[in-house]
């Protein structure tokens, strides 16, 4: 090893350090001051009003988030939350599960069939855009109960994402909001298998928040799911310190009508909004709702390298630098020399060889806080 290799993993070690430290400090305090789910008190029911129809909302729940509740725990809190619905004037909820080979969509255009007023996502990101896929292009709103890992989108649109009490009480205090819906369409290769779960066409998958390819993403696919439910978060800074040494990756860029461009780089990732946590943010003129992408190409080279990056989310450099690239745009497309790990919302779905991103803007109601 050369003293230049010794310094770089000096520095990324030091990074590493930091991020650690950063990362624990915030979720530490953040789970301190919110985590308390509130006492199951059921409100006063509210007058009956029988010449107006009533309201339902139909929840779609991944029952593997709540898998720590026993049976008794889970009907206590399915009534309290049917109780603030009936305290509201609503009819009780209807409550769908998700299974493993249906994540949410085919609940949520059932839900949907049935006339309800407002859908749910009881669950993780994935939970989340699978309901989104369900209810994109209709007129009935999504709200969110935030049960996973991740919470990206909670995160981004200022909704509690550690007080489910919280969370639903936004329902009946907040309104709807037209928010973009971005595409994703996977070009997997001859030999690639789709993860879509649809059988003819090009493989399309929607996010929200955030999708790409490289080393984001092959952090992601590293995180293994019993790391993921003892540390939380912390599992993707440990995935992320395995990833962080794979080597750069030749690909081409295009955004809308523009000349692909070469680059090698570690990781290109498109945003519709660009908060990771709080603090963490990695596309700082990122919105939700400006019917655009946008979008940061990280081209670092050793631990220096990755030190500049860092160094330019922590201060949320808008400018970019030449390890830290900023674009935007209502069409992405990214072809690769070799098969890359591609990530949606933070969930890996698997290698490609291009990747194709487009923007729906304003296909989807959201009912949350007012649109940062
Ligand atoms: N009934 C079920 N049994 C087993 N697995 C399920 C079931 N329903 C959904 N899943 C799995 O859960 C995944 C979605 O999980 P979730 O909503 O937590 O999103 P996530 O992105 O994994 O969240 P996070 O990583 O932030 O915890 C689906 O992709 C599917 O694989």
């Amino acid at each position: 090893m050369t003293v230049v290799d010794l310094i770089d993993t000096g520095v990324v070690a030091v990074v590493l350090a930091l991020a650690l430290v950063v990362v624990f400090t915030l979720l530490a305090r953040e789970r301190r001051t919110t985590r308390r789910l509130r006492a199951v008190q059921v409100p006063p029911t509210a007058p009956h009003l029988p010449s107006t129809r009533q309201r339902r909302a139909a929840i779609v729940v991944n029952p593997t988030k709540f898998s720590s509740l026993d049976e008794h725990a889970l009907r206590r809190r399915q009534a309290y939350v049917a109780a603030v619905f009936r305290s509201h004037g609503w009819e009780d909820p209807l409550w769908f599960e998700t299974t493993p080979a249906e994540h949410g969509r085919q609940q949520a255009q059932e839900a949907v069939a049935r006339g309800v007023d407002l859908v749910l996502a009881a669950g993780g990101d994935g939970t989340v855009r699978a309901v989104a896929e369900g209810l994109t292009g209709t007129s009935t709103p999504m709200a969110l109960l935030p049960a996973g890992t991740g919470n990206l989108l909670a995160r981004n649109l200022d909704v509690p994402h550690t007080d489910l009490a919280a969370a639903l009480d936004l329902v009946f205090t907040e309104e709807d909001r037209r928010v973009d819906v971005g595409w994703l369409e996977v070009d997997r290769g001859p030999d690639g298998e789709r993860d879509d779960g649809r059988d003819g066409g090009p493989e399309r998958h929607l996010f929200l928040v955030m999708a790409g390819l490289g080393f984001d993403a092959a952090m992601m696919a590293g995180v293994e799911d019993r790391l993921k439910q003892r540390l939380g978060y912390g599992a993707y800074v440990v995935s992320g310190a395995r990833a962080l040494w794979g080597p750069q990756a030749k690909v081409q860029i295009a955004v809308d009508d523009e000349t692909p461009t070469p680059s090698r780089t570690r990781a290109v990732i498109v945003g519709n909004c660009g908060k990771l946590t709080r603090q963490l943010v990695l596309m700082p003129d990122a919105r939700i709702d400006d019917g655009v992408l946008d979008a940061v190409v990280l081209s670092p080279r050793g631990g220096i390298g990755w030190g500049e990056v860092a160094w330019a989310i922590a201060t949320r450099d808008r400018r970019g630098q030449r390890r830290v690239q900023h674009l935007s745009g209502r069409r992405f497309e990214v072809r690769c020399a070799e098969p890359q790990e591609v990530q949606l919302d933070g969930d890996p779905i698997g290698p490609a060889r291009r990747i194709t991103l487009s923007v729906d803007p304003g296909a989807l109601l959201v009912r949350c806080p007012p649109l940062p």
